[in-house]
């Protein structure tokens, strides 16, 4: 693992490193913040935050204004990158801001020519924690958010993972990828056009099977300009309805897609995490 950058914000520390990935078979970049008084004899519980469309480690460090909350609850954030990146990473073919880089979507890519360097739901749920819990003063104890195609990605890891991690959140998220063009676009190119292979990667799907049950915290604004044919929240909560899990959906009049409307609510969900996380 490689620093490079590092800065002191709100007592804590903020890193962006570089490493070789297994699993997506190129160099990775991810970011990380570390409370204040994070050390190996006091390690914190981690959130790992998945960004959306076009986001790098970058967006939601610099924009979201978690770092403060986090600071003060004694949490530490991890940020992936969007996708696998590099030279020898295939992209989509007419440079589409909605597919291939900087849209991995946070599956394991089944399909060529995306199989080789797309394995975003492995490197996110095992190679990065993995790593993360060697090299940091980290526990063990993780939670889960994200934005858009990063919230689908949270909802997903955290429905389908709830041993590894203790609770889940999203922002504006992609609800039902299977019944969306982001979504068709995306697993079909990346799983082919077998849809019993999608539904892994549906929350919608996944709630409506009621497989676990694990806290999940989800925010929606109503002027979000992708909400109607993209996201979809209410297929969640039919599905919630239909195998009685509970869920919490907040709509929130006039906040819009942008993180603006994810500055506004993160310190709620900082909390909410932290507060399943046995710390606050
Ligand atoms: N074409 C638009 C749509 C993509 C978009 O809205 N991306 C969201 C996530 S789905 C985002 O977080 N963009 C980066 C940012 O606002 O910092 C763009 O390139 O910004």
């Amino acid at each position: 693992m490689e620093i490079i950058s590092e800065n002191k914000a709100f007592g804590g520390r903020h890193i962006r490193y570089r490493h070789h990935s297994e699993m997506t078979h190129c160099e990775m970049t991810f970011a990380v913040f570390l409370p204040p008084f994070a050390s190996k004899d006091n390690p914190v519980p981690v959130l790992y935050w998945l960004s959306g469309l076009t986001c790098t480690d970058e967006n939601f460090m610099q924009k979201a204004g978690a770092m403060k909350w986090a600071a003060d609850l004694g949490l530490a954030i991890v940020a992936p990158d969007t996708s696998p990146r590099g030279d020898n990473v295939p992209d989509d073919e007419n440079g589409d801001y909605d597919f291939g880089l900087g849209a991995g979507f946070y599956v394991d890519a089944s399909e060529a020519p995306w199989q080789q360097h797309y394995q975003m739901y492995s490197y996110v749920t095992e190679e990065l924690p993995a790593l993360i819990e060697t090299a940091l003063p980290v526990t063990r104890e993780r939670a889960i958010s994200g934005h858009s195609m990063g919230g689908h990605g949270a909802l997903v890891i955290g429905l389908r993972q709830p041993n590894r991690f203790v609770s889940v959140s999203a922002f504006s998220p992609i609800a039902n990828p299977m019944s969306c063009p982001w979504g068709e676009k995306a697993l079909s190119a990346y799983l082919g056009d077998d849809k019993s292979k999608w539904q892994q990667y549906d929350a919608s799907w996944l709630i409506s099977q009621k497989q676990h049950t694990i806290p999940v915290l989800i925010e929606q604004g109503t002027s979000d300009q992708f909400l109607k044919e993209q996201l979809k929240p209410e297929r969640l909560l039919n599905a919630a309805q239909q195998s009685d899990t509970p869920i919490t959906l907040n709509m929130h009049e006039g906040y819009d897609h942008s993180y603006f409307f994810i500055a506004t609510f993160i310190r709620s969900h900082l909390e909410f995490h932290a507060s399943h996380l046995g710390i606050l």
